[in-house]
């Protein structure tokens, strides 16, 4: 498919109508129309968040009342409402900073959706993503209160079923799911789990 073709397809075209900043917007908003994640008053950390497609999804979605923050390596253009932190979601200070940034709350859900730099190295991104994936994982564990939620994106490989045992042990509810709005012919696809049990 030809880059401009592949760009502006229907998602794309959607995203500017609503001014989301990202056609990523779509795949929250599906995720979370299927699973209830995050709802009014709720505190959500978004994960790999640059440019801001989820955080404006879930700032609307938790009016006035709630927290959004944001993580990304890259900058994120301000979100009014949105708290955001420009740092590697590896880094081990990262619980510690958003603790700051609560006043000590834990948190109703995290969210990743964060991708390393495809080198097209299919086993090579796999592993990757599963990094990224787990390292999330450590963060939600770390962060949710008992009974939050969780969602992550992972591209699909050997250690993907190794991975989704891994949140299935720790949630009530574990559902993996690709939202209309995930591209067909992308690997991806997102983990859900519901209400943290430990
Ligand atoms: C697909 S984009 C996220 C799009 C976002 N959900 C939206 O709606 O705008 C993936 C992001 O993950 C970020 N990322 C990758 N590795 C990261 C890391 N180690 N720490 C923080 N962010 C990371 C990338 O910089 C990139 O911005």
């Amino acid at each position: 498919m030809r880059r401009g073709k592949r760009r502006r397809d229907h998602f794309w075209r959607e995203a500017k109508r609503w001014g989301y900043r990202s056609r990523a917007s779509f795949k929250l908003i599906q995720i979370n129309e299927r699973f209830g994640v995050i709802r009014e008053g709720y505190k959500v950390l978004d994960l790999g968040a640059s440019p801001g497609g989820w955080l404006q999804v879930a700032k609307e979605i938790v009016g006035d009342r709630g927290t959004v923050i944001g993580v990304d390596i890259l900058p994120i253009d301000p979100i009014e409402g949105v708290f955001t932190l420009k740092m590697d979601m590896r880094r081990p200070e990262l619980v510690d900073r958003i603790m700051e940034l609560t006043g000590g709350e834990k948190l109703d859900t995290v969210l990743s959706d964060a991708s390393p730099n495809l080198s097209g190295n299919w086993s090579l991104d796999h592993a990757r993503s599963i990094d990224l994936a787990r390292t999330a994982l450590r963060v939600s564990e770390n962060l949710l209160k008992r009974g939050g939620n969780f969602v992550v994106k992972v591209f699909q490989g050997d250690m993907y079923n190794e991975f989704f045992e891994e949140v299935s042990d720790r949630f009530r509810f574990t559902k993996a799911y690709t939202p209309r709005a995930s591209r067909k012919e992308s690997a991806e696809i997102y983990v859900v789990g519901k209400e943290l049990q430990i």
